[in-house]
């Protein structure tokens, strides 16, 4: 057992806190967590629990999620955890929330795409999205349920319907191609992975992915084919994952590390701290795609800036062409969804 002595005291931590200039512990911030018993659900609500800057944490899911929370709430560190059981409490998970993430719905098992999900997971996140319009309209949201490409449009839908839509709030959460990407680069090129930074834009399904490997932070160079195989491994790196699971679900590890990486820098902005650059797919006008991956700069009212997609290779350009139909394709049926629905 960790000797207690062995700790920094718990008044010397509160006298540094207190005399920090980044002190940011006094401020609030209520995140949502609706899915928190799934696979992505509590890794995620685990990393967020073990933030500072996170005050109160409320998990919701129709199963399970009150011994999660119970779990959760024991662990000494700020945030107060509580769990919403069922649609009854779906409203009260939600009140008061500065940030809602969503991973509810069904993963895929192998010889599956994001789109077979589609049937199961549209409703889910038109339902779960009214109660946002309904509960806490101006919370930012984070949507991770697959297809993104079209679960992200039918959230933006269904805030429209609800008179509450703000393009700045909505997010498709898309960090788990940055993140792979890095990791992958890095690897290739012997980096420092934590000063590794590649933007990742397009969307979130196979062809969609578009790694911009010329935008590389630091820059890197990769002969012709090396580089194509490199971004068909970011583009089928999902997949990677699902066959490895071998009909146990997809990437959840990952995910609720790209998610709360990204909520932190949301949460971040919010508070005040500027800088914060996160790729997403948001409203987009950068492309005839009504939503398209960018790098976006967060403020306190969410997308500060649309960041763009800057200079492309001609490689990368042709990535983006081929990845236009399908995108659009799949806005379309997301967004005729909501249309479709009473
Ligand atoms: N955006 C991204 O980069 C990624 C997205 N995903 C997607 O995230 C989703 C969740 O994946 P996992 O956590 O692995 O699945 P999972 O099946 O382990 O967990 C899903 C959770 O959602 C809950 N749920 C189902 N319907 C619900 C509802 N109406 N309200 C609240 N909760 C509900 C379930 O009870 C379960 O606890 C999948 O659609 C998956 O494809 C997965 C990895 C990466
Ligand atoms: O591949 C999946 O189904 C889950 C996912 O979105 C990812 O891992 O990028």
């Amino acid at each position: 057992m960790l000797s207690r002595v062995a700790r920094p005291s718990r008044l010397l931590c509160v006298v540094r806190e207190q005399f920090s200039p980044k002190r940011n512990l006094t401020k609030e911030a209520r995140v949502a967590v609706l899915g928190a018993a799934g696979g992505i659900g509590q890794p995620l609500s685990l990393l967020l629990k073990q933030m500072p800057i996170v005050s109160h944490l409320n998990l919701y899911d129709i199963a399970h999620v009150m011994g999660v929370a119970s779990d959760l709430s024991h662990i000494e560190s700020r945030a107060k955890v509580q769990g919403f059981l069922g649609p009854d409490n779906l409203r009260p998970c939600l009140d008061g929330a500065d940030i809602v993430l969503i991973p509810a719905g069904v993963p895929r098992k192998p010889g599956m795409t994001r789109d077979d999900l589609f049937n199961t997971n549209a409703a889910i996140v038109r339902d779960l999205t009214a109660a946002v319009a309904e509960s806490c309209p101006k919370a930012m949201l984070g949507i991770i349920t697959n297809p993104v490409n079209s679960t992200a449009p039918i959230a933006s839908e269904v805030l429209k319907k609800h008179g509450v839509y703000d393009p700045r709030r909505a997010f498709g959460v898309t960090t788990l191609d940055v993140v792979r990407s890095n990791t992958f680069i890095a690897e290739a090129k012997g980096l420092d992975v934590s000063k590794t930074n590649v933007p990742v834009i397009g969307g979130h399904s196979g062809i969609t992915i578009i790694p911009l490997i010329s935008q590389c932070t630091p820059p890197v160079s990769f002969p012709p084919e090396e580089r194509v195989k490199l971004s068909m491994r970011i583009q089928n790196a999902g997949t990677e994952v699902v066959d490895a699971k071998a009909g146990a679900g997809s990437a959840t590890l990952s995910m609720a590390f790209a998610a709360a990486e990204f909520c932190k820098s949301l949460i971040e902005a919010l508070n005040g701290q500027e800088g914060k650059v996160q790729c997403a797919y948001v409203r987009s006008e950068e492309t005839e795609a009504k939503y398209f991956a960018t790098p976006v700069l967060l403020g306190k009212e969410g997308i500060e800036k649309n960041l763009g997609m800057g200079k492309l290779l001609d490689v990368e350009v042709n990535l983006l062409k081929a990845a236009m139909p399908e995108l659009i394709a799949n806005i379309q049926k997301g967004e005729q969804f909501v249309g479709d629905s009473k």
